[in-house]
């Protein structure tokens, strides 16, 4: 028998869009609405879709099918508009992909569990997103244009089933808001042949301020001084508020509720004043290249300050500084200069500051006039830019003596489109939870914000080329303005811009928008002891030293991964054109946030780990460790039946200890920790799986066993209950499933604990995933009664899977083995987001086990639970062992919390 805890053995070797501006540009961020469904009727205004006997023509593995709705009469309209005096804002729904093929352990998990699609709804969920777009008004033509070039006017569905020509508008109605929508009826009549239906303009702001507070994580954020930071609203402490919305004039609505609302003031010195006033004095042909003058001014030689009134000196009296402004562009009536004698630089930045300004101090005002404590700027005279924000709250700040805050929204100017978008009777964004929306930053994320357009990227050549040809601009961008520290606002003074940066970000990248994804099977972890004060997080990336480090981190790991990469996809040369695509996009995204940390709204170590999943997604290289994963399995599944055997020759107590520690010890193949990597050169998978067994010393840098033993065996004797079910969260594939968790769950199977395998959705790393597991429980369970007969119970062994001697027919009835999807693809884990089928399968569970560390220490570590949970893993990262438990690399954790 090859003793594999204590003898070596030899192994396998391990091998080892915006289109506003100038140039016609496109920002477009997504949003994922369900879609609509059967059951739903015709309402007066909208088309209704009708999905009785939809078929998906052609093959269902097809990317992107195409869906046939044989009842389906109507045209549908899955569009829009907010068309204001400078901007015309676009919202617009696309359906998702479906990626996610349904599999018999699907199947079998979901009737099990009871779980159906779409678990809040009685209709079907195709999924999709919104997209949002914007169009100078000026350029009206353009946007129809585009408009027609998507058929949005005929509905994105239909479009896809019938031809084009066979459709007819006549009947096509549209959301419509904004003054627009009056002056515009006629001409997309003419042009488009739809019929606009008007909603009103202050509903519609309220209706898509309302909806981005309550179901978007960290939409609001603060920015005083240079800094930006997430707000997390509590959803039943959000009214009243002040909604302040900075379009070409300014609306300040008191809103109360859903719908309840009343608009208490407003100001002409808007955005349209900014920019009309500044076109004027500046001669600038757009909107950014006002903005980017800005950057560059000194308002000292305009505005009229205290300090020119008092010779130099503070009037303290009545808390003015001498850099106060006293009067904005007051300077100019004493000079004889002429327009010309100004620079066009400094004309910008004061009437910059004087708009802002004036409107932070109105919204005050009338946050006073009603006792209202929160003030949530929107509209797009905002544009993300961090003078203005700073501008405006400076006001709040200064004049409420610190009693008001103002707060801006990440979405700042679809307010009014979106609130359109949901005039809609079946808009279906109505009862979306925070907990579906999963905000993604694609490729483009670090150029221009959400997803690309202009031509359409459809294909991966064509995202690579753009790849290559945005990495030459991208290094032309710098970062935002940063403020020199002011010295003097206390007075009510300000300072001007540090002359950094001359060029502004593209428009969109600049507002921290990602594209929003609606996952409506997703749940929050219902075992969580508190959700809403649950941070996944263990560190803190919001410390720069701690987010350098990480980024570093990632960053060098790049050449490892794309040579898995590529080699995964055959080593071609389209595998390798890709694999240096993906590195730039990647690159690109840490360089970008690098520069500005806080460019993608409130992100952790597990969103960064989840962005390089998803760009090598992009890529298309959908499992980089596809090859590594079978060779350490295989490898593994050869010395199992030996371990199971040793363990079973072992003492109650010896054999948990044992299985514990060899969870710990098999957790070292993390293809994502550059320490074990360079590890794997030297020595097969059971050499260094035994080095590592031999390496453990107890105690553990964090070691509760004893606790969990005693819950386990219980003390003296006494054998305590077993727990009823345990949910697994299993980490990577090899030694680390195979070795490691396997036995552990067989353990708990024997006890008479039904155990649920809990594995990710899709491909991280080398983490094994819920696909892939009932294949290699099936090949464990050749040699093991117990794993055959739980997992035959669970129903994961299905005919051709297991080819098994005939078992005896007296076999009694086995607790079941069972195998559900996590719900996401990165190698940690938001509790708040998991799949409904770990949601239902949690339900009568008692036990949770973490394991690996992305799961149990970069996110979780913290976590408390209402069950009793362990969290094992082995820290493969030096610096986060110091930082986090005073330990080394290739310390342990196994942390045992009783329910609490
Ligand atoms: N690319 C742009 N072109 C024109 N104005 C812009 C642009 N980006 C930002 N703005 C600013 O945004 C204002 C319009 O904001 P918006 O919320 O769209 O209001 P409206 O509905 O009145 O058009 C403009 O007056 C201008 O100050
Ligand atoms: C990505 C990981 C969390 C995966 O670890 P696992 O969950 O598989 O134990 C880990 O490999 C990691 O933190 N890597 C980066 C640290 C480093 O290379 O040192
Ligand atoms: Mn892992």
């Amino acid at each position: 028998m090859a003793d594999l805890i204590k003898n070596p053995v030899d192994g396998i070797k391990p091998e080892i869009e915006d289109r506003t501006s100038t140039k016609t540009e496109e920002r477009e961020t997504e949003m994922a609405p369900p879609a609509a469904g059967s059951s739903i009727h015709r309402s007066g205004s909208r088309p209704q879709l009708d999905l009785s006997g939809a078929a998906i023509q052609g093959n269902f593995e097809e990317r992107d099918p195409t869906i046939l709705l044989p009842n389906q009469s109507d045209d549908i309209s899955h569009l829009a508009l907010d068309i204001g005096g400078s901007l015309i804002k676009l919202v617009y729904f696309s359906r998702h992909e479906n990626k996610s093929a349904e599999d018999k352990r699907k199947r079998s998990m979901k009737q099990r569990f009871g779980i159906s699609n779409g678990n809040r709804r009685s209709y079907p969920i195709l999924g999709g997103r919104l997209h949002f777009v914007k169009f100078e008004t000026a350029k009206i033509n353009e946007c129809l244009d585009f408009i027609k070039s998507k058929q949005l006017h005929c509905g994105g569905m239909v479009a896809r089933c019938w031809p084009t020509d066979a459709l007819s508008n006549e009947n096509v109605v549209v959301k419509a808001t904004g003054g627009g929508a009056y002056k515009f009826t006629d001409l997309f009549k003419d042009r488009l042949g739809v019929s606009l239906d008007k909603e009103d303009e202050m509903d519609c702001l309220v209706a898509g301020a309302n909806f981005l507070l309550k179901a978007i994580r960290h939409e609001a954020f603060t920015h005083m001084e240079g800094q930006k930071e997430f707000v997390q609203i509590d959803q039943n402490d959000l009214f009243p508020y002040l909604l302040v919305n900075i379009g070409s004039g300014v609306s300040m609505i008191k809103v109360d509720g859903d719908g309840k609302f009343e608009r208490v003031s407003g100001t002409n010195v808007g955005g349209g004043t900014y920019w009309g006033l500044g076109k004027l004095l500046t001669q600038c042909k757009s909107f950014d290249e006002l903005l980017e003058l800005s950057q560059r001014g000194d308002n000292r030689t305009i505005d009229m300050l205290v300090g020119d009134i008092y010779g130099g000196m503070d009037y303290s009296k009545i808390g003015l500084s001498a850099s106060t402004i006293a009067s904005s562009f007051g300077k100019t009536i004493s000079e004889n200069k002429e327009l010309e004698d100004y620079r066009p630089e400094d004309i910008s930045l004061s009437l910059l500051r004087m708009i802002s300004y004036n409107i932070g101090q109105i919204a005050y005002l009338n946050a006073l006039r009603f006792g209202l404590k929160r003030i949530f700027f929107g509209g797009f005279f905002i544009r993300g830019h961090a003078y203005t924000m700073d501008t405006i709250s400076f006001a709040v700040q200064f004049w409420s003596k610190g009693d008001a805050k103002a707060m801006f929204l990440r979405h700042e100017g679809f307010l009014g489109a979106l609130g359109a978008f949901m005039s809609y009777e079946k808009h279906g964004l109505d009862d979306v939870m925070v907990h579906q929306l999963v905000e993604r930053f694609p490729m483009g994320a670090p150029y221009v914000g959400g997803k690309i357009h202009g031509p359409p990227l459809g294909d991966l050549n064509e995202k690579i080329s753009w790849m290559e040809k945005f990495v030459q601009k991208g290094t032309e961008i710098i970062a935002p303005v940063p403020m020199i520290p002011p010295g003097t606002t206390g007075l009510g003074g300000f300072e001007v811009p540090l002359s950094r940066g001359d060029t502004l970000r593209s428009d969109a990248s600049s507002l921290n928008v990602g594209v929003l994804h609606l996952v409506p099977t997703l749940d929050v972890f219902p075992l969580l002891a508190d959700s809403k004060m649950y941070e996944p997080n263990t560190i803190d990336l919001s410390d720069h030293g701690e987010l350098e480090y990480w980024l570093t981190v990632l960053s060098e790991h790049l050449p490892d991964l794309v040579d898995k990469a590529v080699a995964s996809e055959g080593g071609t040369d389209d595998a390798k054109r890709r694999g240096d695509a993906f590195s730039r996009a990647f690159s690109a995204h840490l360089a970008r946030l690098m520069e500005e940390p806080a460019a993608y709204g409130k992100l952790g170590l597990a969103n960064l780990l989840e962005l390089r999943e998803e760009c090598l997604r992009e890529f298309q290289f959908n499992d980089a460790y596809r090859s590594i994963k079978q060779r350490e399995n295989e490898a593994s599944l050869a010395v199992l039946p030996d371990l199971l055997m040793e363990l079973d020759s072992m003492s109650e107590e010896d054999k948990l200890f044992t299985l514990i520690e060899g969870v710990l010890a098999a957790n070292i193949f993390d293809w994502g920790s550059r320490a074990c990597v360079d590890l794997y050169h030297k020595g097969t998978i059971i050499e260094i799986y035994r080095m590592s067994r031999k390496k453990m010393q107890r105690p553990w840098r964090v070691d509760d066993f004893d606790m969990f033993k005693e819950r386990m065996l219980g003390l003296s004797g006494k054998k305590p209950p077993p727990h009823k079910r345990a949910l697994l969260f299993v980490d990577n594939s090899g030694a680390d499933v195979v070795l490691g968790m396997l036995p552990l769950a067989r353990e708990l199977l024997r006890r008479g604990t039904e155990v649920v395998l809990v594995a990710n959705s899709l491909p991280a790393l080398n983490d094994v995933t819920a696909m892939e597991l009932p294949d290699i429980v099936a090949e464990a369970a050749k040699n093991c009664d117990i794993l055959r007969r739980a997992a035959e119970a669970g129903g994961l062994l299905v005919d051709a899977m297991i080819n098994v001697q005939e078992s005896s027919k007296e076999e009694l009835p086995s607790v079941p083995l069972m195998v559900v999807e996590n719900g996401c693809g990165s190698p940690c884990i938001d509790l708040r987001q998991v799949s409904s089928e770990v949601a239902a399968a949690a339900k009568d569970a008692d036990l949770v086990i973490l394991e690996g560390m992305g799961r149990a220490i970069h996110t979780n570590f913290n976590a408390k639970f209402k069950c009793d949970a362990l969290k094992l893993a082995m820290v493969k990262n030096q610096r986060l062992a110091e930082k986090l438990l005073k330990g080394n690399i290739y310390d342990c954790v196994c942390r045992f919390e009783p329910a609490s």
